[in-house]
């Protein structure tokens, strides 16, 4: 499956955030958009998955126009920036609620054992983004918008988290947006950068330092 987005024109008032936009996402590659705060990373995501609606946009699933919203479709599952889950339900009904196995998750996050039987508003920050992540993720959907998905998490989930995207690529198209580069530049095939409402692809930490997304190059410190 191949997941086109472009001719995006999007305004706030007078402001121009979006208007020379194009993404090609692809099942077996993990799709990274980066950019500066407020480049318009997450206005994009809205507009493909059809929460937000953008002057234009076209969007084409393996070359054919989408009509409808994409969530409409079924396919696609969304990870937002803000909070997924309600609060007041347990973690446990989060599972069944994605019809997803409680044990399967306890194997790759043993430290969780413990939080089954609690309350989603019982979890640290980082702790409910990993349990958000891993469920978007392992939702059995064709195409995953994930928004953020490291934010508050420590390391060690992180890379658990990017070995999973590894494993979920074979199956769904997956776009990742996150201000930790290096996990971006690290779990993702394609990566595009958001600036002055363009879009344009790049590949390594020194492409980030010359957008001037980074101050310099690691290497070159
Ligand atoms: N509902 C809204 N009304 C007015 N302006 C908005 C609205 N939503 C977003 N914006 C503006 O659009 C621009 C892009 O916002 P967006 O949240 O898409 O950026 P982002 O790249 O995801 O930023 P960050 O990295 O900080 O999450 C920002 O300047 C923001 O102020």
């Amino acid at each position: 499956m191949i997941v086109e987005i472009d001719n995006v024109e999007l305004s706030f008032d007078q402001r121009k955030i979006l208007y020379g936009v194009y993404l090609k996402a692809e099942r077996g590659k993990v799709t990274g958009i980066m950019g500066r705060n407020g480049s318009g990373k997450t206005s994009l995501l809205k507009i493909w998955f059809g929460s937000l609606k953008a002057k234009y946009s076209h969007i084409r699933i393996d070359g054919i126009h989408q009509r409808q919203k994409l969530f409409k479709s079924g396919k696609v599952v969304f990870l937002p920036q803000h909070q997924l889950l309600p609060t007041k339900i347990r973690i446990s009904d989060a599972f069944e609620l994605f019809d997803l196995d409680w044990r399967t998750f306890i194997e790759h996050f043993e430290s969780f054992k413990k939080y089954e039987k609690m309350r989603i508003r019982e979890l640290s920050s980082g702790e409910l983004r990993v349990v958000e992540t891993y469920l978007v993720l392992s939702a059995k959907k064709e195409i995953i918008f994930l928004d953020e998905p490291f934010s508050f998490v420590a390391p060690v989930y992180v890379e658990k988290l990017k070995a999973l995207m590894a494993r979920k690529k074979k199956d769904s198209v997956i776009v990742v947006t996150d201000h930790f580069y290096r996990d971006i530049l690290e779990v993702s095939d394609r990566i595009y950068f958001l600036k002055n409402g363009y879009s344009k692809t790049i590949e390594t930490e020194q492409d980030l330092a010359n957008e001037g997304y980074v101050l310099t190059s690691s290497r070159e410190r």
